[in-house]
């Protein structure tokens, strides 16, 4: 098969690349590289240094090509950032996959599977896990720009037989278990990969964003997924739509706390993490743990690093032996 992964410069983009390319299928990559890092995309892959927010440039890496799918991974992803520049997170994301929805459609592409996020259950009075029927209510102008995706996506089905599976993250971590690609967000705004610097002395003391929050030790709970799992979820997404659209929470179904993190990262390093208390981030909602139930039936997925130290010690080993990131 051969398929166009957007963002596959990224974290979860190129892992996912690694995926199709374990499974043996040609992949072309189109990426700005404003957040990914061309070190990311394997040297056998084609890639375009293409922005999407370009349409004359998508269409002419995708025209006149057989694509059995596209997957779509660029986007803006930080929530804080979201807070403070709504319109920003609206404009990029919406219209980079607009263009590429359009493109799809101009070009007779029937299937897309789409990064969404857990982002979109903000609410705070909800019962965890959160399972695909459950309320939307985006926290973030980030969440919302994720969900007016979905609704363009859900059109497209509907009238152009355009068939999505949006696979709604909750937290990606860890690395590739060979050591091929890891974590590298400049700057790094994500828990695990912070929490491992300050542990290998990489960086000053942690701030733990809020700690009166009503969990089990004040401090916010998340789903914490295997990046390489993650990736296989999309291939076995790909593979539900070959005549419909499908919805799913991707998630191990358990939480842990910011604190849990924290000892899991000492645990595995043997280091002291140095933290302290700080005030709660923008956007955060208190708990998000996925119930991935319906992935699990329709496709068989199941994850091969559930445990937190699993995912840590992945984590860890790629942050060791790239202590500047990719370079
Ligand atoms: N990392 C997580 O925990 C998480 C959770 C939920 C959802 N998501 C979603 O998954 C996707 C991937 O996340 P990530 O952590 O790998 O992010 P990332 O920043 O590492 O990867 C995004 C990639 O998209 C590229 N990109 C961004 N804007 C572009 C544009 N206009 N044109 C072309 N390329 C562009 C970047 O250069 C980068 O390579 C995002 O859509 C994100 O919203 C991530
Ligand atoms: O220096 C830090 C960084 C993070 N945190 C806390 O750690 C938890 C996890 O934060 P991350 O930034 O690692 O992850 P998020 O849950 O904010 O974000 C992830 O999940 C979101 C869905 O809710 C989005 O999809 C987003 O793209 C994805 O990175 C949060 O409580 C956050 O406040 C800290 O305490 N200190």
């Amino acid at each position: 098969m051969r398929y166009l992964v957007t963002g596959g410069a990224g974290f979860v983009g190129s892992h996912t690349v690694l995926a199709l390319l374990d499974a043996g299928h040609e992949v072309v990559v189109l990426d700005n590289l404003s957040t990914g890092h061309i070190q990311a995309v394997p040297k056998s892959v084609e890639f375009h240094h293409v922005d999407l927010l370009d349409k004359t440039a998508i269409a002419n890496v995708i025209a006149n090509r057989a694509w059995d799918g596209v997957f779509h991974f660029a986007a803006l992803s930080q929530v804080a950032e979201s807070m403070r520049k709504p319109l920003k997170y609206f404009y990029h994301n919406y219209l980079t996959a607009f263009n590429l929805i359009q493109t799809c459609i101009e070009n007779n592409i029937n299937k897309l599977v789409f990064s969404s996020t857990a982002a979109l259950f903000g609410g705070e009075n909800r019962v965890d896990p959160i399972s695909e029927t459950d309320l939307i209510q985006p926290g973030s102008p980030y969440g919302e720009s994720k969900y007016m995706i979905e609704r363009i996506l859900y059109w497209a089905d509907r009238i152009y037989h355009l068939h999505s599976a949006c696979l709604r993250y909750f937290n990606a971590a860890g690395a590739d278990h060979l050591g091929r690609a890891g974590e590298d967000h400049r700057p790094e705004t994500h828990l695990i990969p912070l929490t491992i610097d300050s542990a290998l002395g990489r960086r000053p003391t942690l701030k733990l964003f809020g700690t009166d929050y009503p969990t089990r030790d004040g401090s916010c709970i998340r789903d914490y997924v295997h990046v390489s799992d993650l990736a296989n979820a999309h291939l076995r997404a790909i593979d539900q739509i070959n005549d419909r659209s499908v919805v799913y929470n991707v998630g191990n179904g358990q939480g842990y706390s910011n604190l849990e993190v924290i000892e899991s990262v000492e645990r595995v390093s043997g280091q002291k993490v140095s933290w302290e208390p700080a005030p709660r981030r923008q956007g955060d909602p208190a708990v998000l743990v996925a119930d991935s139930t319906a992935l699990q039936k329709d496709t068989g997925w199941m994850t091969n690093f559930g445990s937190i130290d699993k995912i840590v010690e992945t984590a860890l080993l790629w942050r060791e032996k790239h202590p500047q990131g990719y370079i």
